[in-house]
C-alpha cells in the first residue's frame, strides 16, 4: 500500500471538491469523488489538512476492510471519506420478491413512456405531450427503457435489502437521523402516527445523492461506488430529462426546470430504501389497514423502481383509491408539490397512499427503491408565469405573495411536521384530516 506524505497526486483535482459557498473553498475534511464504476477510476482516498492535500492513497486492490479501518485509525483526520476497490464487496444474499398478485385488483390505467425516445427533439416533442396527458389525466405514469437493466436495478434491491436487514439495530441507531427535519439516514419504525393509537411500520434508509455527504453502515460502503453511479443515473439522466419534458409540456425552454435542478447545488434530491413490515392484526384498529396515509410527496418529481408487493394506491379522478401494478423493471413517476406549486396549480401532485399489500402477498415485508427530487433550495415555488400555456389555463397562487416557500422551506416544514404534527378532521370530507403550512391546506388521507 502507498502511502505517500506529499501533495503529489494527480488524482488530486478529482478527487477533492471544493464545497460550495465555503471561503476559499477549504474545509478541514476531505471528500473523495467516487467516478462511474464503468470507468477505470482507481479508488482513492486522500487526506487533507487547512490547506493542502497532505496524502493520497491509492488503494491496492488487496485491500481488505481491516487494513482499511487500521489506515483510518492512524489516520489523524477529522473525517473522511473513502471509495473501497468494487473487488472487496462481499456478494450479498440475492433479494428474491414473491410473484407479483394474481388478484384481480382495480388497478389504474396508467401510460407507458418510453424513454429510449427522448434522444431526439421529434422524440421529446412527443413524449412530452404524452406525460403531459399521462398528468393530467392520471398523474402517475410508467417510465421504460430507462437506461438501467433489470440486473442493475435487482442489485440495488439487494443492496436495499441488507440496508435492513444485515445491519443490527445497534448499528442502526448510529446512523439514525437527529434532525427531524430531513430525511437521512435510517427513520426506526413507529415515529409517525398513522391514526389515533397506531403507529407506522416503516423503515427507511435516506441518501443523499452525494453518497459521501454522511456515513454509511459497514456493509453498504463497499457498494458506495454502485450507490453513487445509482444517485447520478437517477438524477443526471431520468430527472433531467423528465424535467426537460415538463418545461417543453408547459410551452417553456427545455431547460428551465433543470436548472432548477441542479446535482451539485444546495438541496436534497436524495434516494431512499423503504422497508415495509407487516403489521400484526392487533396493531390496529378495526379495519384500518392503511400503512401509509394518502399523501403528495413534498418534492418535485418522485422516482419510484416498481416491485410486486402490491399496496401503492393512487386517488383517481372519480375519487376512487386504485392500485399500481408491477411492471418489471419500470419505473413509476409521480410529481409532489413543488411541482403543482411551480406549474400554477396546472399539475396536481396526486394524492396515494400504502395499504396492506393483497391478500396472496399479506405478511411478507415490502421493499421499496426510490429517488425524490427536490429542487434547489433556493429555488421560490411560485408559479412560472412565463409559461405561454399557463397564461392561456389560468395560474392558481397558493401562497399570499409574502407567503411563498423556497423548496428548502417547503421541505423542512412539510417533513418536520409529517406523521407528528396534530391534524384536523375535514369539515367536508370523510377520513380527511387537514393541517395549514403557510395558509395552504395540505390533505391526509386514510
Ligand atoms: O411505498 C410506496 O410504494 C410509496 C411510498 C411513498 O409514497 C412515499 O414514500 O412517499
Ligand atoms: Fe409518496
Amino acid at each position: 500500500m502507498k502511502l505517500g506524505g506529499n501533495a503529489n497526486c494527480d488524482l488530486a483535482p478529482s478527487c477533492l471538491r471544493k464545497e460550495p459557498g465555503e471561503a476559499g473553498g477549504i474545509k478541514s475534511s476531505i471528500r473523495v469523488d467516487i467516478g462511474h464504476p464503468s470507468s477505470s477510476h482507481p479508488s482513492v482516498a486522500c487526506v487533507r489538512n487547512e490547506t493542502n492535500i497532505i496524502n493520497c492513497l491509492q488503494l491496492p486492490s488487496w485491500i481488505n476492510f481491516d487494513q482499511w479501518e487500521s489506515f483510518k485509525a492512524a489516520t489523524p483526520l477529522i473525517s473522511l471519506s473513502i471509495m473501497p476497490p468494487t473487488n472487496v464487496q462481499q456478494p450479498l444474499k440475492a433479494y428474491n420478491p414473491p410473484p407479483p398478485t394474481k388478484e384481480d385488483l382495480d388497478f389504474a390505467d396508467l401510460a407507458l413512456v418510453d424513454f429510449s425516445k427522448a434522444s431526439t427533439p421529434e422524440g421529446r416533442s412527443e413524449l412530452a405531450r404524452q406525460i403531459h396527458d399521462a398528468l393530467r389525466d392520471v398523474g402517475f405514469f410508467y417510465l421504460v427503457n430507462h437506461g438501467y437493466t433489470s440486473a442493475q436495478t435487482a442489485h440495488i434491491f439487494d443492496i436495499a435489502s441488507a440496508t435492513f436487514d444485515l445491519v443490527s439495530d445497534e448499528e442502526k441507531r448510529d446512523y439514525t437521523g437527529k434532525d427531524t427535519s430531513v430525511y437521512r439516514g435510517y427513520k426506526p419504525r413507529k415515529a409517525w402516527i398513522i391514526d389515533p393509537g397506531v403507529r407506522d411500520e416503516i423503515e427507511n434508509y435516506a441518501v443523499h445523492r452525494n453518497v459521501t455527504a454522511q456515513d454509511h453502515p459497514a456493509i453498504l460502503r463497499p457498494f458506495l461506488p454502485e450507490l453513487a453511479a445509482f444517485t447520478r443515473h437517477n438524477h443526471d439522466n431520468i430527472l433531467q430529462t423528465v424535467l426537460r419534458l415538463l418545461s417543453l409540456s408547459m410551452e417553456l425552454p427545455e431547460d428551465t426546470l433543470t436548472k432548477m435542478h441542479e446535482f451539485d447545488a444546495a438541496g436534497q434530491s436524495a434516494m431512499s430504501f423503504i422497508k415495509y413490515h407487516p403489521r400484526g392484526e392487533c396493531d390496529a384498529p378495526e379495519g384500518s389497514n392503511v400503512w401509509l396515509k394518502g399523501h403528495t410527496d413534498i418534492g418535485t418529481v418522485t422516482i419510484l423502481y416498481s416491485q410486486p408487493i402490491g399496496g401503492l394506491q393512487i386517488l383517481s379522478k372519480d375519487n376512487k383509491w386504485r392500485w399500481i401494478k408491477h411492471i418489471p423493471n419500470a419505473i413509476v413517476i409521480n410529481v409532489g408539490d413543488g411541482i403543482e406549486y411551480l406549474s400554477g396549480g396546472y399539475y396536481t401532485a396526486t394524492r396515494h397512499r400504502v395499504i396492506q399489500p393483497p391478500l396472496d402477498q399479506r405478511n411478507i415485508p415490502r421493499l421499496g427503491v426510490f429517488y425524490f427530487a427536490m429542487a434547489n433550495d433556493n429555488v421560490k415555488l411560485s408559479p412560472l408565469e412565463h409559461s405561454p400555456l399557463l397564461q392561456k389555463e389560468g395560474i392558481k397562487n397558493y401562497f399570499e405573495a409574502d407567503m411563498v416557500p423556497t423548496m428548502e422551506e417547503w421541505r423542512k416544514e412539510r417533513t418536520l411536521r409529517y406523521g407528528r404534527s396534530e391534524l384536523k378532521p375535514s369539515a367536508t370530507e370523510e377520513r380527511v384530516e387537514e393541517e395549514s403550512i403557510r395558509g395552504t391546506v395540505i390533505k391526509h388521507y386514510n
